[in-house]
C-alpha cells in the first residue's frame, strides 16, 4: 500500500467497506414503451412504466434505464475522447483550469464535505452561451455568461461533447415528462423551467488509488439539480445510500444502461414525495474508472418551490422558495476550497415543522 496525501483521507466513519455486498440493486427500468421505433405507445405499457419510475423515485431516488434511445456510438465516441483528454499532459489540461472566474473546464482538487476527492474532472455547459447571476448576492441582479473552455490539442472533444449533450438532453426531457406523470402532473409540467437550462456535463476520471480503503473518488453527497443522467464504465464504484436502512449499496455496472437519480430540486418540486439520495464513488487500487454525469438543471432565474398542485392545507409546502442561480453560484464558489462552514443545502430552505 502506498502513501496518500492526508487531504484525501476520509474520517473513519466515511471510509468505504470495499467488501462485496450481495444486495438487490437499484431498479432496472426498460424505456422501450416510449422509445419504440414505430412510436406506437401502448397506454397500458406507458402506465406501467410511469408506475415503475414513480416507485423507484420514491423507494430509492435512483434507477437504471435501458432502451433509452441514446445512440451507443455517440456514447462510445465521447468516452474515448474523455480518455484521450485525461491522457493529455498535465500542462495542457491546466491551460483550461477551472477557477473562481472561469468556472468550467479542468479541475483536479475538488473537495466534497471538506475532504479532497480522488479524481480529475472536466465540466462543460449544455447551452452555450449559458446565463448565470454574476454573484450569489441576492441583491445583485447582474447576469454573466459562463463560457466553456476546450483543449486546443483535442479539437474533436468539443464536437463529440456537443453531439452527446444533444442526445442525452432528449432522454433527460423524456424522463422529466415521465416523472411529472408519476406525480399526477401533466407530462410537460416541468418543460418551461428548462428553456434556458443551466445543465452541465462532467467527465470524471478516477485514477487507480493506492489506498482505496481510506479515500473516495467522490465523497458522499446529493446532486443539487433536478435530475442526473449518469453513464459509468464497467469498473464499478458508484454506491447509493439505501433509504430502507442507510446501507451503502454498490450500483453494478449494466451494459448500455444509464443511471438516473433524483436531485434536490425534484425533491423540493415533489414536496418530499421523492428524495434526493446520498451517493459516493469508491476507487480501485488497480483500475482507473470513468463516468459521465449530465446534471439536468433549470434556468438560473427559476424560483424553486413545491408544485402548488402537490400542496394543500393538509399537505403544506415543506420548503421556502429559493433562487436556483444564486444557489448554484454559491455552491460553485465554495467548491474551490476547503471551507469551515457547510456548503449551502436545500435543507436550509426547509420550513420548520
Ligand atoms: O462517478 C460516479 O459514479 C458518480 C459521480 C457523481 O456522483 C457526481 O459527479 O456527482
Ligand atoms: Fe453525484
Amino acid at each position: 500500500m502506498g502513501e496518500i496525501n492526508p487531504a484525501f483521507i476520509q474520517d473513519p466513519e466515511h471510509r468505504p467497506k470495499l467488501s462485496i455486498i450481495e444486495a438487490d440493486g437499484i431498479p432496472l427500468i426498460d424505456l422501450s414503451p416510449v422509445n419504440s421505433a414505430d412510436n406506437s405507445s401502448d397506454p397500458k405499457a406507458l402506465e406501467k412504466l410511469v408506475r415503475e419510475i414513480g416507485n423507484a423515485c420514491k423507494d430509492w431516488g435512483f434507477f437504471q434505464v435501458i432502451n433509452h434511445g441514446v445512440q451507443l456510438d455517440t456514447l462510445g465516441k465521447t468516452e474515448a475522447a474523455a480518455r484521450k483528454f485525461f491522457d493529455l499532459p498535465s500542462e495542457e489540461k491546466r491551460r483550461i483550469w477551472r477557477d473562481e472566474k472561469s468556472v468550467l473546464g479542468y479541475y483536479d482538487t475538488e473537495h466534497t464535505k471538506n475532504v479532497r476527492d480522488w479524481k480529475e474532472v472536466f465540466d462543460f455547459t449544455v447551452e452555450e452561451p449559458m446565463l448565470m447571476p454574476v454573484s450569489a448576492d441576492p441583491e445583485d441582479n447582474e447576469e454573466i455568461e459562463w463560457t466553456n473552455q476546450w483543449p486546443e490539442q483535442l479539437p474533436e472533444l468539443r464536437v463529440l461533447c456537443d453531439e452527446y449533450a444533444r442526445e442525452v438532453e432528449k432522454l433527460a426531457l423524456k424522463l422529466l415528462g415521465l416523472i411529472a406523470l408519476s406525480l399526477g402532473l401533466p407530462e410537460n409540467r416541468f418543460n418551461s423551467y428548462f428553456k434556458d437550462q443551466t445543465s452541465f456535463i462532467r467527465l470524471n476520471h478516477y485514477p487507480p488509488c493506492p489506498s482505496p480503503q481510506l479515500a473516495l473518488g467522490v465523497g458522499r453527497h446529493k446532486d443539487s439539480g433536478a435530475l442526473t443522467v449518469l453513464s459509468q464504465d464497467d469498473v464499478g464504484g458508484l454506491e447509493v445510500k439505501r433509504k430502507a436502512d442507510g446501507e451503502w449499496i454498490p450500483v453494478k455496472p449494466t451494459s448500455n444502461a444509464y443511471i438516473i437519480n433524483v436531485g434536490d430540486i425534484l425533491q423540493v418540486w415533489s414536496n418530499d414525495r421523492y428524495e434526493s439520495v446520498e451517493h459516493r464513488a469508491v476507487v480501485n487500487a488497480e483500475k482507473e474508472r470513468f463516468s459521465i454525469p449530465f446534471f439536468v438543471n433549470p434556468a438560473h432565474y427559476t424560483v424553486v418551490t413545491p408544485m402548488e398542485e402537490l400542496t394543500d392545507e393538509q399537505n403544506p409546502a415543506k420548503y421556502k422558495p429559493y433562487n436556483w442561480g444564486k444557489f448554484l453560484s454559491h455552491r460553485k464558489l465554495t467548491n474551490f476550497k476547503k471551507h469551515s462552514a457547510e456548503n449551502i443545502q436545500v435543507s436550509h430552505f426547509r420550513v420548520e415543522e
